[in-house]
């Protein structure tokens, strides 16, 4: 282990393309039906070794301890599984995926952390390894750690590759939040969606969520209804954000460029925020640790 080594990685969004609930487990937990895909787009992450073991972060998320924070949970994770001292470490993070926004940034987040300390750490572990303790941080950590577009059953922890479609997205933060625990709890959530099949899904689904959604927050509803006007716009996750699969890079960015004039002008409330990216099926951050290895395969840096 070289001391005071270095890495940077992306721990990119994630999109629920269709978002099925299929049933309900004695331990309160939903049976979901989901297609996971990636954008490149996302939060960045930068580890340095450190001479001793303390794990730091900076900055501070508002409203999230360090003790909480899903970055500090997967590396002292790791730290405690391995049973051999291993040097601490400081990341730093920037931010840009908006918190609770069904993106799945905070797991995403603990991915990027479990798979950046495997390898400063030297650890090798197996990716299976690595999947079943990001599931223990949250149900999305899985996909991440995997790292290709999937085909989602369980609670999002049974993942086959899926082919999906790898149109660009615009993504719209209605700046209002709504809670997973909530919309996991609320009375009116349809629960009880067929099985489908991956196949069937591919073609099409819609997400069981966005009828309780609407009623718990209006405004993720207006940015709904506004989306489907340029395509079929869903809600990812529980919300709160909204994405539009737009197939041409220049028709993306021009809605992108639409939305927020029409910010600007107040035509839409000041607290959307929203932004263009591609979804692909092989995640960024692995695509990132393939061209580490290759260098460090050929010696190219
Ligand atoms: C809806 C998805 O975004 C789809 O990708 C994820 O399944 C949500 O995953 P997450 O944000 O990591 O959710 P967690 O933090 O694990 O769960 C928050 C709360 O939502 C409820 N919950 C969550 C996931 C699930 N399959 N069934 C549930 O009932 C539980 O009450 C849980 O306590
Ligand atoms: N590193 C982190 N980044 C973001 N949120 C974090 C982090 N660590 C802990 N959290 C907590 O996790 C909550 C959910 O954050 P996240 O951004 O993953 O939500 P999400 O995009 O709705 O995820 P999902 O799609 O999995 O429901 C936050 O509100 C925050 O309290």
């Amino acid at each position: 282990m070289k001391g005071n080594a270095t890495l940077t990685l992306p721990a990119p969004a994630k999109l629920n393309r269709m978002l099925h609930i299929v049933g309900k487990r004695p331990d309160g937990y939903h049976e979901l039906q989901t297609l996971f895909q990636f954008l490149e787009h996302g939060d960045t992450l930068h580890f340095r070794l450190r001479d001793d073991d303390a794990i730091t972060l900076s900055p501070q998320l508002d409203g999230v301890s360090a003790e909480d924070n899903l970055i500090v949970r997967a590396a002292r994770l790791l730290q405690g599984t391995v049973g051999q001292p291993l040097p601490g470490v400081d990341i730093a993070l920037e931010k840009r995926l908006p918190m609770g926004g069904g993106l799945g940034g905070g797991s995403s987040n603990a991915a990027t952390t479990l798979l950046a300390l495997d390898h400063l750490w030297q650890l090798n572990l197996d990716t299976d390894t690595l999947a079943t303790l990001g599931l223990t941080l949250g149900a999305d950590v899985p996909v991440f750690v995997r790292g290709f577009a999937a085909w989602g059953e369980g609670v999002g922890e049974r993942l086959v590759p899926a082919p999906l479609d790898t149109p660009w997205f615009v993504v719209v933060h209605p700046g209002v939040s709504v809670s997973t625990a909530g919309v996991f709890g609320h009375p009116q959530l349809t629960r009880d969606t067929p099985l489908i099949s991956m196949s069937r899904a591919l073609q099409g689904g819609h997400n069981d969520c966005e009828a309780v959604v609407r009623r718990l927050e209006p405004g993720i509803g207006e940015v709904i209804d506004l989306l489907r006007q340029h395509g079929p716009a869903m809600l990812t996750g529980t919300g709160a954000c909204v994405f539009c699969p737009i197939e041409e890079e220049a028709a993306a960015l021009e809605l992108e460029r639409e939305i927020l004039y029409g910010i600007a002008r107040h035509a839409y409330p000041d607290r959307w925020s929203v932004f263009g990216a591609r979804g692909c099926n092989i995640s960024p951050l692995h695509q990132a640790l393939n061209r580490l290895r290759v260098s460090s395969s050929t010696g190219v840096s």
